[in-house]
């Protein structure tokens, strides 16, 4: 079942434009959302969950129109949000309290269960957490209203390498049951190669890609060359070319392998499709 589904949303900022963006995400996926600084990651996010009001384009969670059933959409999805701060001199328990009000479904074992699990003291405020505890009390929070669907924009970000892998065995623990789903923003592409069963790709404000992880990693080749190499019909298929003085490193379309005869291929990752794809 479709768990969220975006269609032509549109945005217009006076410096920049969120343009028809759409994609979709079943139950029991991981997908993660790429693209620079300012290509629109979190104004997506915040246009899904109505946060700013985008211009046109529909939203759907679990089949019911998000603009039409605000409320019930809202029930379905924990959203992490950067820098995740509540209030910082309140005590957990307290920020609990106010939060359930909003959760008719809030499972008050379940949230008792998840801040043991998580090493989290109800007792302690905020600003005692580190980022990573921050990270996982807003999960906490979005588990126990049985949120189907988490949206976490760079949830991992500031996670030194140890909280990050934590946090993604969470991450795949957590949509084992094929329940949940998670929608999550990063510019850390290595904790997608390790957990995400799809990519959507955002570039200046528009969709370049939104399929599964492995055919977008399979799309691409990295090819490298000698400058004498560098034929007529290579280079306008050539994606992203660094040059330098002794030949050239470029992604190319493995549908365009035929053309790379005698030069060194080899397989792709997330972030040098994403580091030859924006220098173009
Ligand atoms: N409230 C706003 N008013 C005007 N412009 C905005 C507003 N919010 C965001 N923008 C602009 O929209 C563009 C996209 O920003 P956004 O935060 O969505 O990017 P992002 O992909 O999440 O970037 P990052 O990875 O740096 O967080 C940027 O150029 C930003 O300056």
């Amino acid at each position: 079942m479709e768990i969220l589904s975006v269609q032509n949303l549109n945005k217009h900022y006076p410096k920049f434009d969120l343009k028809n963006v759409s994609f979709s995400l079943e139950q029991g996926y991981i997908m993660g959302f790429i693209g620079r600084n300012g290509a629109g990651k979190t104004t997506t996010i915040k246009s899904i969950m109505r946060l700013v009001h985008p211009d046109s384009g529909t939203v759907a969670v679990m089949g019911k129109n998000f603009a039409d059933e605000e409320f019930v959409c809202k029930q379905q999805i924990g959203l992490v949000l950067g820098q995740v701060s509540y209030y910082p001199t309140k005590k957990l328990s307290v920020i609990a309290d106010v939060t359930r009000r909003f959760y008719p479904e809030w499972d008050a074992n379940a949230f008792a269960g998840y801040l043991k699990r998580f090493d989290l003291d109800p007792d302690k405020t905020v600003k005692e957490l580190s980022d990573g505890m921050r990270v996982k009390f807003a999960l906490a929070m979005a588990l126990s209203h049985n949120a189907r669907l988490l949206i976490l924009d760079e949830p991992t970000s500031g996670l030194d390498p140890v909280s990050r892998d934590d946090l993604l065995e969470l991450f795949q623990e957590l949509i084992e049951n094929s329940e949940r789903s998670i929608l999550f923003s990063t510019q850390i592409t290595s904790d997608l190669d390790k957990c995400a069963d799809y990519i959507t790709y955002i570039k200046n404000g528009e969709i370049i890609a939104s399929t599964s992880r492995d055919d977008l990693v399979n799309s691409y080749k990295i090819v490298k060359g000698t400058r004498a190499q560098l034929t007529e019909t290579l280079l306008p298929q050539l994606i992203g070319c660094k040059k330098n003085d002794f030949g050239f490193t470029a992604l190319l379309r493995t549908d365009n392998l035929p053309n790379a005869d005698g030069l060194e291929i080899a397989p792709a990752d997330l972030e040098s499709i994403m580091i030859h794809i924006e220098k173009e």
